[in-house]
Parts: C-alpha cells; sequence; structure tokens
C-alpha cells in the first residue's frame, strides 16, 4: 500500500498549487513564528487546497487558544504538535474533526501520562534551536522497533530526500513519510522537481 505523504513547510501559494498537482496526501504549515518556515494561519486560510489533500498545522508546545485560532482560521484538518510537556492534555470536543499528531524524537515515544489519545506519531529529528525541519535523519533502527511494536499509524520524518526515502521506507516500514528541507531550494522554497521526485520514490519503495 502506498505510504502516506506530507509535504511540509509550505509558505507560497504557488506552491501549494504545484505541489498540490502531484497529489500528496497532506501538505505542511508552520505555526511556529519563530521557524523560517512560518506563515500566519490567516494566510494560509486564504489558500484553497484539492479536496483530499490535508491541510496540517504544525505546532511547538502550543496553547489550547493557539491551536483553535490556527485551526479556524488556516481551515486545518491535523493539528501536528512537537514538544509537548508531560501530562499535556487537550480538549478534544474543541477540536471536533480533527486529526492530532504528536511529533517526538524516536527515543521519547511514550504513551502520554494524560493518556491523550493521539492519532498518529511522527517520528522525527530535533534541534533545541529549529525544534524540527531540521534536515537531520532520526533513528531508523529505534524507528523500525516502534512501527513493529505499536498500533498506531506513525510517520517518519527527519532528513528524507529523493535519493533516501524509498531505503527508509524499505527498512522502516512506517505509515507515511514527512519532508522539508530535502525539497527545498531554501527554507520555505520547495524544488518542485525534487517534491515530484520525492513523491514518485516514495510510491516506489
Ligand atoms: O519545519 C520547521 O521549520 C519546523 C519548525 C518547528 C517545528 C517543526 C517544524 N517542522 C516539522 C515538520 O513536520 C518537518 O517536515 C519535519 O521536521 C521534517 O523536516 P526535514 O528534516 O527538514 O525534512
Amino acid at each position: 500500500m502506498d505510504p502516506f505523504i506530507k509535504i511540509c513547510g509550505i509558505c507560497s501559494e504557488g506552491d501549494l498549487g504545484q505541489i498540490s498537482a502531484l497529489r500528496p496526501n497532506a501538505l505542511g504549515f508552520i505555526q511556529w513564528p519563530k521557524s523560517k518556515r512560518y506563515i500566519a494561519p490567516e494566510t494560509v486560510g486564504q489558500w484553497e487546497t484539492p479536496e483530499g489533500i490535508r491541510r496540517v498545522g504544525v505546532f511547538v508546545a502550543p496553547s489550547e487558544a493557539e491551536l483553535a485560532h490556527a485551526a479556524q482560521h488556516a481551515r486545518l484538518d491535523v493539528l501536528q504538535i512537537h514538544r509537548i510537556s508531560s501530562g499535556w492534555k487537550l480538549d478534544r470536543e474543541l477540536f471536533k474533526g480533527l486529526e492530532v499528531w504528536c511529533a517526538l524524537k524516536p527515543d521519547e515515544l511514550y504513551f502520554s501520562e494524560a493518556g491523550f489519545p493521539f492519532d498518529r506519531y511522527l517520528l522525527d529529528s530535533y534541534d533545541p534551536k529549529t525544534i524540527g525541519g531540521t534536515g537531520e535523519t532520526c533513528d531508523w533502527e529505534k524507528a523500525q522497533t516502534l512501527v513493529r511494536s505499536l498500533e498506531i499509524p506513525i510517520l517518519l520524518a527527519g532528513g528524507l530526500t529523493p535519493q533516501n526515502v524509498a531505503t527508509a521506507i524499505r527498512q522502516v516500514k512506517p505509515w507515511g513519510v514527512d519532508v522539508s528541507s530535502g525539497v527545498e531550494i531554501e527554507p520555505g522554497v520547495k524544488d518542485i522537481a525534487k517534491v515530484e521526485a520525492f513523491i514518485d520514490a516514495a510510491r516506489e519503495a
């Protein structure tokens, strides 16, 4: 079965339109103002995406109010949350119809003390300054073990490229893959040819 493919860090309507035509499963919009790839939710909300392509908002330790504002204004389908603290909670009633994904390093994957039922885990690299979007691969051995041992679907992220994504899929066998740096000209500016090559390689793995 084809892996779920998310292209993350979309910062322009032009990139969004060209990448949508390649039919990934999801597009990611960084909602953390300190990122070079940050795009305001109100701007994202003005952009249309084809039916069937999920709109993912990417957050770092967000408040419920921040999530609610972005979900509404950016018309999000998914909340991807990095750096949650232990005991973190979210009132799912406030976010009916949205999925909630938790982004962690492979060695951090734990069942939230809050017992929060995430819809997906995204295993990623981490940098204390940039948090995500590092362009560095994470521990695929640990990721492979987690995919085998957990029921919850897992996306693999971190340093994926058109050149390594097939190998990553064959080794880790994730539910999905996620990429940003590996298909860019510069942060927030995507290389459409690389995006197409990434999608093709992932689907041929
Ligand atoms: O991309 C960012 O700038 C970013 C900043 C803060 C938190 C998360 C961020 N990105 C999250 C993603 O889902 C990226 O696609 C993921 O980290 C993989 O990035 P890359 O290694 O560049 O492919």
